[in-house]
């Protein structure tokens, strides 16, 4: 199919930055109007930072509205994401982490072509490593490659796609993906008593059927033009809950606040601490009580950047919509019906046109009561971001 459609084939980003280009080709550039600022806005208050540890230790004494409850409250509320100390991950463990994802990106371009996302070199699958998928001529690309595999559960695992070097590699991965579950575990369990529900109501969900986990891992070369292209577009992520670990060392992750004009700000580096933010479907099941945040990634001309994004979904047929118990009169329903499998079709084609998946079941104070605008697509797509 690709071979008269030859844009579906883009380039590797890092092959193209280490063949030293002075400028990014037009496929990557974007307009005018929505070039990332050198300089992002100062906040107007600091990122909320919280204490995983704390959070669940109110929980164990049945102390649910505490001060760190309060604060993770706050920061849904503000940002839809939060920087998560106190969860227990070792620094040495977050370090190894690191060290595995930019293992892996530092190997031979044969080395990693092995793993690639293109079946026979040119029929995309959500899996492996390379781009996101393009959807048409003339869709912008994003200055970044990536890895995405499934972690969990096992019976989904391609074993082949999982690189073999760096050797740690392998063992490394089901090891993280464990451990941030346990922390989108007590998350979640946190954010049910703040809705004033079972404490299970969430967690309950990611162990139903085929719930799984998705590893991420991006890779941003450095770029000679980092303020005229998105490393990643901006977006919002179709999962329950993400758990981010950015680079250590390079900047480049920035979030706007819910209506405040689309500003964009920094997410600063805080070491050892990992990125929480809710996805599109605790927005839907909460009906519209927290919102899922819009972010993107920028580049820049000095260092490469690397992070890994754990995402948290659930099983692909189940539906997502507002729980009853969060539906009232004084509350109407604000989103229809989902799937995550359908929810991913649309994402896949608005994320390549740089429009969000969310506005295909907001409900229009015209349309109350509606279900899902479909997007017509039904492909059974597995990357979630
Ligand atoms: O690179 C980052 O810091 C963010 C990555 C991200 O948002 C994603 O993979 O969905
Ligand atoms: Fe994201």
């Amino acid at each position: 199919m690709a071979d008269d459609q030859p844009w579906k084939i883009p380039p590797i980003v890092q092959e193209l930055a280490a063949a030293g280009v002075l400028e990014p080709p037009s496929r990557y550039v974007i307009g005018e109007q929505d070039r990332p600022a050198l300089a992002a806005a100062s906040m107007p208050e600091p990122i909320p930072i919280v204490d995983l540890s704390r959070l669940s230790a109110a929980a164990a004494d049945g102390h649910g509205a505490d001060d760190e409850a309060a604060k993770l409250l706050s920061a849904l509320q503000n940002w839809g994401l939060f920087l998560a100390v106190g969860h227990g991950v070792e620094p040495g463990f977050l370090a190894e982490v690191m060290e595995v994802t930019r293992g892996f990106f530092k190997l031979q371009p044969e080395e990693k072509r092995k793993y690639s996302n293109l079946v026979n070199g040119k029929e995309f699958r959500f899996e492996g490593y390379g781009d996101d998928m393009v959807l048409s001529e003339d869709q912008i690309l994003d200055w970044g490659d990536r890895l995405y595999l499934i972690v969990e559960p096992e019976s989904q695992v391609a074993h082949g796609l999982w690189p073999a070097q760096p050797p740690r590699f392998s063992s490394v991965l089901p090891e993280y993906a464990a451990r941030c579950r346990g922390i989108a575990g007590v998350v979640l369990a946190s954010l049910a008593r703040l809705l004033g529900l079972q404490e299970r109501r969430f967690v309950g969900m990611m162990d139903q059927g085929l719930a799984m986990t998705h590893a991420r891992f991006n890779y941003y070369p450095r770029c000679p033009q980092p303020d005229r292209v998105f490393g990643l577009k901006p977006h919002s992520d179709a999962s329950v809950i993400t758990v981010v670990l950015v680079d250590d060392a390079v900047g480049g992750l920035q979030v706007q606040k819910p209506n405040d004009g689309g500003v964009w700000y920094d997410v600063p580096i805080v070491p050892n601490a990992l990125l929480v933010n809710v996805g599109d479907a605790i927005e839907i099941m909460s009906n519209g009580f927290f919102t899922s945040p819009v972010h993107r990634a920028v580049t820049n001309a000095e260092r490469d950047r690397v992070s890994l994004a754990m995402f948290y979904t659930l099983d692909p047929e189940k539906e997502i919509e507002p729980l009853p118990e969060l539906v009232d009169d004084k509350r109407p329903r604000r989103y229809g019906k989902t799937t995550t499998k359908q929810y991913l079709a649309a994402l896949y084609e608005r994320f390549a046109r740089g429009a969000r998946a969310i506005d295909t079941v907001k409900i229009s104070a015209a349309a109350d009561g509606c279900d899902q605008t479909r997007s017509n697509r039904e492909d059974d797509g597995q990357m979630i971001e």
